[in-house]
């Protein structure tokens, strides 16, 4: 089992490559198979989860092509079978999308009730509403949710929660239907409106999105398209406070600075300088860290997928910070690692009290999920001596190469595979 070995201490400096957005992507390639023709999707990182993804897309007959790293083609036409494997998806949340895609283009889909990271109870009845809206027939039977549909008509559908996921997910079925939909209390975020831009892309008719009320004008056929993915906000958002947390000073390049407005914000309140330029921004982190507020909310809140990595930071703030989780109900399954290298905080409810320490000492920690890992990892990168963090499987679902990119940063940080591995690198950094 791979595992990070960590040596803290080092505070990050240099420059940073940001990649495609995972979240953006997974909704982008489930989309490209709602025409026959080819579509080129660009700027796609390379982890896990879009692996997944792309492997349960050649399972039902799709054609996937890898040009690079970060480029493939996907030709829709061969699709035969309707029904995904439960292997593939359960390892990922975004295998739902299929169903928007499959609905849309097919009027029917079999989909296992997706995965993805355990960070609370995260129903799909707004997805079904949805679907159920524009005229299909939605069961859940033995853990796959079945839906099928003569024909789609558009409608006008009130979410009761925002939901990223639903919102999307109507909107790739509604791209098909016939007539017009109106999606109201519709999801923000900015992988919304690259999906709802990649569908028009294709020939769909939305407009809307990145507000709270979409319109959707069906259409009959969606052609094919060449696009390129957003860049990630909440890998952008990670190493600025990485590098917060290590008093360091890095630029994070090929990001939308927009997208970064609500981890901006915190950042200057515990008084770290921010500079952003047109597609880079700038942390630099020299004074003394204070404690403020953060409360998760949908965009352009601050986003709940940052939760973890603001929390380890204001660990080491002066005083004393809150943060309340207001979108899952089970995201501080962190504190209890956190605890183990001196953090002082305090869950209630779902509120974390965090009582600022002057110092994380290194520990063996496990990742619970893909956020929380990926801050814990900042927590050994701040941290006295050495930390090892297991399970970073969860942290590959959504980090490319993310020690690589720590390293060039100045990080010491290693993956291992093993015994062996991590007692080598321990012999280098007593060498060095
Ligand atoms: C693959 C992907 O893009 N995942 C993201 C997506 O997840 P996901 O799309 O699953 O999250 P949602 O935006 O749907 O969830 C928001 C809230 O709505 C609730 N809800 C959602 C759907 C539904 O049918 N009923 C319902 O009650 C959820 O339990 C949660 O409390 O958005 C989340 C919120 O920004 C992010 O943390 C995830 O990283
Ligand atoms: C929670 C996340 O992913 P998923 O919704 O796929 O579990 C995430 O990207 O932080």
């Amino acid at each position: 089992m791979e595992q990070y070995i960590i040596k803290g201490g080092n505070p990050l400096v240099g420059e940073v490559e940001i990649g495609g957005a995972k979240n953006a992507a997974l909704a982008i390639i489930a989309a490209s198979i709602m025409t026959d023709e080819t579509v080129t999707i660009d700027n796609l990182p390379y982890v896990r989860d879009i692996n997944v993804l792309l492997n349960a897309i050649e399972g039902i007959g799709g054609k996937v092509d890898r040009i690079n790293r970060h480029k493939v083609n996907i030709t829709g036409a061969g699709i035969g079978n309707f029904c995904i494997d439960y292997d593939y998806i359960k390892k990922i949340r975004a295998s739902y999308y299929i169903i928007g895609a499959m609905l849309g283009k097919y009027k029917k889909a079999r989909v296992p009730l997706p995965g993805g990271c355990n960070i609370g109870t995260r129903p799909i009845d707004q997805h079904i509403k949805g679907f159920k809206a524009l005229g299909a027939d939605v069961e859940i039977e033995h853990g796959m949710i079945v839906a099928t549909s003569e024909r789609l008509v558009g409608s006008h559908i009130y979410m009761d929660v925002v939901s990223v996921g639903a919102t999307i997910n109507i909107m790739m079925a509604a791209s098909m239907a016939e007539g017009n939909t109106v999606i109201e209390n519709a999801a923000k975020e900015p992988h919304v409106v690259d999906t709802a831009n990649f569908l028009n892309s294709m020939g769909a008719n939305i407009k809307g999105a990145g507000t709270d009320v979409i319109k959707i004008k069906g259409v009959s056929k969606l052609h094919k398209t060449d696009y390129s993915i957003i860049p990630d906000q909440i890998e952008a958002g990670t190493f600025m406070f990485a590098a917060a947390a290590t008093k360091g000073d890095v630029t994070v390049k090929n990001v939308i600075p927009k997208h970064l407005e609500a981890t901006t914000a915190k950042l200057l309140e515990m008084g770290c300088e921010v500079e952003e330029f047109d597609d880079s921004v700038r942390v630099v982190a020299s004074k003394k860290l204070k404690h403020t507020q953060v409360k998760t909310l949908p965009y352009p809140g601050f986003p709940t997928d940052m939760q973890p990595q603001v929390a380890v930071v204001l660990g080491l703030a002066e005083g004393t910070s809150i943060v309340t989780e207001s979108i899952f109900e089970n995201r501080f399954k962190y504190v209890d690692e956190l605890t183990r290298m001196g953090a002082d905080i305090k869950v209630e409810g779902n509120t974390a009290i965090i009582n600022g320490v002057s110092k994380y000492t290194g520990a063996g920690v496990s990742a619970p999920d893909l956020r929380a890992g990926a801050a814990l990892v900042i927590a050994g990168l701040a941290a006295e001596e050495i930390t090892t963090v297991d399970d970073i499987v969860y942290i590959q679902r959504g980090y490319e190469d993310f020690e690589k990119k720590l390293q060039s940063l100045g990080a010491l940080i290693e993956c291992v595979n093993s015994e062996k591995e991590m007692q080598k690198f321990k012999l280098s950094l007593m060498v060095s």
